[in-house]
């Protein structure tokens, strides 16, 4: 028995608990370069204990829907960001903690346009994206240790259009 989880529009709201949405809305926070480039300031907390940021890129396999979800992830030591190089939406997991182990995962697909981090410690599902090319910029922590603790459920979900 696999339980269904619904996708939903990705919001700043609703995911608020799990990491940042980062998009361009409203006015920029700065106009620069002679008025010809608005600047979106600022749009992530970065969290990362005794690393450093570092910038990497994904290349990632398409995935299809309905997706069986069988684990998710999470970084103790660090922040994840995702920011799409092409113009294609992707599916974004999260889970609530509960006592060290992950709750109701909920699942979320993004507009183009969009890119998500995650906080340090958000259980979420690896990359996935829903077309080619699958490539991301990736801003995470680079340091010591593996950083991963991975949860796998004991029955995989499902997640449906
Ligand atoms: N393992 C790895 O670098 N990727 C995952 O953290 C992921 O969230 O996709
Ligand atoms: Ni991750």
């Amino acid at each position: 028995m696999r339980v269904p989880i619904r996708l939903e529009p990705l919001t700043v709201e609703a995911f608020q608990p799990f990491g940042d949405v980062i998009e361009v809305t409203g006015a920029p926070d700065k106009i620069i370069n002679q008025g010809l480039c608005g600047r979106f300031h600022d749009r992530a907390t970065f969290d990362f204990s005794d690393g450093r940021a570092g910038l990497s890129l994904f290349k990632a396999e398409p995935r299809a829907l309905p997706l069986t979800l069988e684990m998710v992830e999470r970084h103790p030591d660090g922040s994840q960001a995702f920011i799409p190089m092409s113009e294609h939406a992707f599916v974004v997991v999260v889970a609530p903690d509960q006592n060290g182990t992950p709750g109701r995962p909920l699942a979320f697909r993004t507009k183009i346009g969009q890119a998500v981090n995650y906080h340090r410690g958000t259980w979420h599902g690896v990359l996935a994206p829903l077309h080619e090319p699958g490539l991301f910029a990736v801003i995470d922590r680079i340091g010591s240790g593996s950083n991963l603790e991975e949860h796998w459920f004991h029955a995989p979900f499902v997640i449906e259009a």
